[in-house]
């Protein structure tokens, strides 16, 4: 097919000039391919204009998508995605490869409920071979890729021939051991593979470590490179395999190697820098990469800006990493209505505040400092305060060394992104009974980023760890507790979970958190006599974050003339046994409500209470997550998907206890069927 645009076409007299003329012309990444140079940079211009319009909408990652518009414009020029496998680090950068891959039309639904992800994603597009949210993996999977389709072919069952498969990963990303782990097996194959390194120097914050300034030395003792330069470059690696074999093993013979970049160590042909927004470059690099025989990995190191032709986003901190919904002319963004402090927040300000007494108090994140709310920290400590990078195993083992001396480390991660580092949390600190305090943020649901990043599993893969604290608080003055709590507890490692987003508003902060009995919970409300076992009392024994909707449905049946019981259980592990077999004994209905995947905290309980005989004799309904992941969505509603509001505790209730008016009308609205414990 002819897809080449004949421009003055474009503008036919009488219809009204649409914004974007060219990219409406482009229905899939086919029609970029032949296009001109001029063309495809004009595609690029409103590719960058919609990818604007769109987020200014949407909200979401806005900064590393203005990044690489012309790299995603000349890579789907150059590349027959989809069969070349197109995969894309973290995914959060995929705005305008969306737009170009088929998905226009569904844009602007961008992280909006029932809509496009903000990530990649298999299920979502051919487009998406792999699909991401967590840094770092792009190179492993491209390598499988690559070395699949390799034996499929010697198998004769590939289905394409001379598959290309491309990983972009970013100089954040590449920080991460995996990359690495990648590289050095990509660097000893055969696999043909290419990666492009999209160096915009940030990560979400400025990039730390000595493999961030590595790239800059690199950046910057090179030029970029001229077109004839590019030209020679990969014209020397077009000689064949073996001659190329040849020539490697005489130059390390003679030393010549020794200067070369890590990644020419590491087996790659590396070619770079060169300029990422200028398609003259990108075009005929991208072709040779394309249609050169050599096997083997190749890195191309591109140089793009995150925020890219925005003036806005390219003059804030963080380039616009993340926006709210924005006004486009001002670059101003939507204002959240002022609310309480968040959970994170009052985290920063809490740990400070230790750190100001404790001079053994330190503090590490991983890439996220202003995310977990270190930042405050940092600029009090700074000392005492590390930034490690897109680094999460690194970091907590680095955090067990230190305890190991004595100091009392904090390691501040999103729920989601500890999972990354489990065997170090159970071999490094759990198994040595080091205290290392694990400040988990981000547990539970997370709204629009989605399941990627939903802290689900962490009551579960810390929970079954001998000998391991674990907190949630209910509100923002039991967080201040349980962190002054962690801070102080030398006896093994302890975890605190809290969601993300603001706390309650409660109006009575204290200055400074107070020690918790390690293990024991609070009594929120007492039923009362009258409502004991033989009267159907029910016992509402809550964790972390929702205790709100708990009392709310305690109101509701209190309303009902069933008023429960509510315990705040403050500890996952260990659980309160006491108070715990003293609520079975005493009441007909036990409902543990956590947000968290089922085998969590009413796991520990339900095995407690069975040990002890007294599931016999109490009717225990454990209210978790579901056993499938929740979509994107406002936090409201996945509350509501999930079956956690205060109605589903309700009408739990009602169901165990057999009450009659609890019939499918009742339950009509938001409740699942399947999430409703069968009545006996
Ligand atoms: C394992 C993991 N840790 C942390 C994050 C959070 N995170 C998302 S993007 C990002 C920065 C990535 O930087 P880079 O790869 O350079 O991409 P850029 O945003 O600069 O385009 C971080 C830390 C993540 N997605 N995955
Ligand atoms: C892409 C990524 O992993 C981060 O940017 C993440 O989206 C941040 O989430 P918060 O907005 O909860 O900090
Ligand atoms: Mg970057």
């Amino acid at each position: 097919m002819d897809t080449s645009v004949d421009m003055d076409e474009l503008d036919s007299p009488g219809v009204t000039p649409s914004k974007y003329p060219l990219l409406d012309r482009v229905r899939s990444p086919r029609d970029l391919r032949n296009l001109s140079i001029e063309q495809l940079r004009q595609v690029a211009d409103e590719l960058r204009g919609e990818t604007l319009d769109t987020v200014s909408t949407t909200g979401g990652h806005l900064g590393a998508s203005l990044g690489v518009v012309e790299l995603t414009v000349a890579l789907h020029a150059v590349f027959d995605t989809p069969d070349d496998r197109l995969i894309w680090d973290v995914g959060h950068q995929t705005y305008p490869h969306k737009i170009l891959t088929e998905r226009r039309e569904r844009i602007r639904t961008l992280r909006q409920p029932g809509g496009l992800s903000g990530f990649t994603r298999r299920s979502e597009s051919a487009y998406d071979p792999f699909g991401a949210a967590h840094s770092s993996t792009s190179i492993s999977a491209g390598l499988g890729m690559a070395v699949a389709h390799d034996i499929l072919e010697s198998q004769g069952r590939a289905t394409v021939r001379d598959r290309h498969v491309i990983a972009v990963i970013g100089d954040g990303a590449i920080s991460a051991g995996m990359a690495y782990e990648a590289m050095n097996n990509a660097g000893s194959s055969k696999a043909r593979l290419i990666v492009v390194l999209n160096d915009n120097e940030m990560s979400i914050a400025p990039p730390v470590g000595a493999m961030s300034a590595y790239l800059s030395r690199l950046m910057s003792s090179q030029k970029f490179l001229s077109l004839r330069d590019l030209a020679g470059k990969v014209a020397r690696r077009l000689p064949s395999g073996i001659e190329r074999t040849a020539k490697r093993a005489d130059e390390y013979a003679r030393g010549l190697l020794t200067g070369g970049t890590l990644f020419e160590e590491l087996g790659f042909y590396y070619i770079g820098p060169i300029d990422g927004h200028n398609l003259d470059h990108l075009m005929p690099v991208l072709r040779n990469l394309r249609d050169a025989d050599e096997a083997g990995p190749v890195l191309l190191h591109v140089i793009t800006q995150k925020g890219r032709g925005y003036a806005p986003a390219e003059a804030s901190g963080d380039k616009y990493h993340a926006v709210a919904k924005f006004n486009v002319v001002t670059g101003e963004q939507a204002k959240t209505p002022p609310g309480p402090p968040t959970f994170t927040a009052v985290f920063g300000r809490e740990l400070t505040a230790c750190a100001g007494d404790d001079e053994s108090i330190v503090a590490i994140t991983a890439a996220m400092p202003s995310g977990t709310g270190l930042d405050a920290f940092a600029k009090a400590y700074p000392d005492r305060f590390f930034d490690v990078g897109i680094a999460e195993q690194h970091a907590v083992t680095f955090a067990a060394g230190m305890a190991t001396e004595g100091l009392r480390p904090f390691v501040a991660i999103y729920s989601t992104f500890l999972q990354r580092a489990y065997d170090q949390v159970v071999h490094d600190v759990v198994l040595q009974n080091l205290p290392v305090r694990f400040a988990i943020d981000r547990a539970g649901l997370v709204g629009a980023d989605g399941a990627t990043h939903a802290g689900a599993f962490d009551l579960n893969y810390l929970g079954c760890l001998p000998g391991m604290t674990i907190m949630a608080p209910s509100d923002e003055i039991e967080l201040l507790h349980m962190t002054a709590t962690a801070a102080a507890f030398d006896a093994g490692p302890i975890a605190l979970r809290y969601p993300r987003g603001n706390g309650l508003g409660l109006q009575a902060l204290p200055a400074r958190g107070s020690l918790l009995e390690i293990g024991r919970g609070r009594i929120v409300r007492e039923a009362g006599r009258q409502q004991g076992r033989e009267q159907g009392g029910i016992a509402l024994l809550s964790l972390g974050s929702r205790l709100g909707e708990t009392l709310k449905a305690a109101d509701e049946l209190a309303a009902r003339g069933l008023p429960p019981t509510v315990v705040d259980a403050r500890f996952a592990k260990p659980i309160d046994t006491a108070l715990i077999e003293q609520l079975a004994r005493n009441h007909a209905v036990l409902i543990t409500i956590e947000e968290g995947a089922a085998g969590g905290f009413g796991s520990i309980v339900m095995h407690h209470l069975a040990l002890t005989g007294l599931l016999d004799h109490v009717k225990v309904r454990p209210l978790t997550l579901p056993d499938r992941f929740i979509d994107h969505d406002t936090p409201a509603a996945q509350i509501i998907h999930a079956g956690l509001s205060a109605s589903h505790i309700v009408q739990t209730a009602l169901q165990a206890l057999g009450v009659p008016d609890v019939g499918r009308d009742a339950l009509a609205g938001d409740l699942p069927l399947s999430r409703i414990a069968p009545t006996s």
